[in-house]
């Protein structure tokens, strides 16, 4: 199978390689996800997942299209991290939709978010690297490397191809 992904994030195409066979060809595409820069609810963040999904699947001509988007969104406990996931295929049109796992922030990071700085930039300055969202994630950072940003995403990828695969037989 052919399979589209729209992003060019390392711990993103890991997370899709994981998941799908060495006989599928994946193609990274960078596509517009159409949301902001740093999506703020669920909602919003969903909104990325799914069309970078449809852009993925329109512009590599592929038979899946895959979308990951990350985002916080503010719950009663505070700012918390969270990521999703949609899939198109060719023959369906409409998308399928996972979530994963999902951590409270440290005060200190989500006050910097509220004033609209970006999470990717925040997470560097705070561990003084470099591309922190292409490897661990803050979700690594703050879990101390047991789950990756490329796991939590690869759970949220092999529950988009669980659902299709559902759907097929159904
Ligand atoms: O190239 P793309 O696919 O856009 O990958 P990205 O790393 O920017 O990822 P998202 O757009 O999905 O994430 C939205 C924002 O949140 C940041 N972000 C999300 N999850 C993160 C994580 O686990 N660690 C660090 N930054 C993260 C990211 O840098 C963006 O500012
Ligand atoms: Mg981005």
């Amino acid at each position: 199978m052919k399979i589209g992904i729209g992003s060019t994030n390392l711990a993103k195409i890991e997370a899709v390689q994981r998941v799908f066979s060495e006989n599928d060809e994946i193609i990274s595409v960078r596509v517009p996800s159409g949301v902001s820069d740093q999506p703020f609810s669920d909602e919003e963040t969903i909104e990325g997942a799914i069309q970078r999904a449809k852009k993925a699947l329109e512009t590599t001509n592929a038979d899946l299209g895959i979308g990951l988007e990350g985002g916080v969104t503010e719950t009663p406990y505070g700012l918390m991290l969270c990521n999703w996931g949609a899939l198109y295929s060719k023959t369906d049109h409409s998308p399928i939709i996972a979530g994963g796992a999902r951590i409270l922030l440290p005060d200190e990071i989500s006050e910097r978010l509220r004033t609209g700085e970006e999470l990717g930039p925040i997470m560097d300055d705070y561990c003084m690297r470099e591309n922190i969202r292409h490897h661990e994630g803050a979700i690594g950072i703050f879990t101390n490397g047991l789950i990756t940003r490329g796991e939590m995403f690869s759970h949220v990828v092999r529950m988009l191809k669980g659902q299709f695969i559902y759907r097929m037989n159904g």
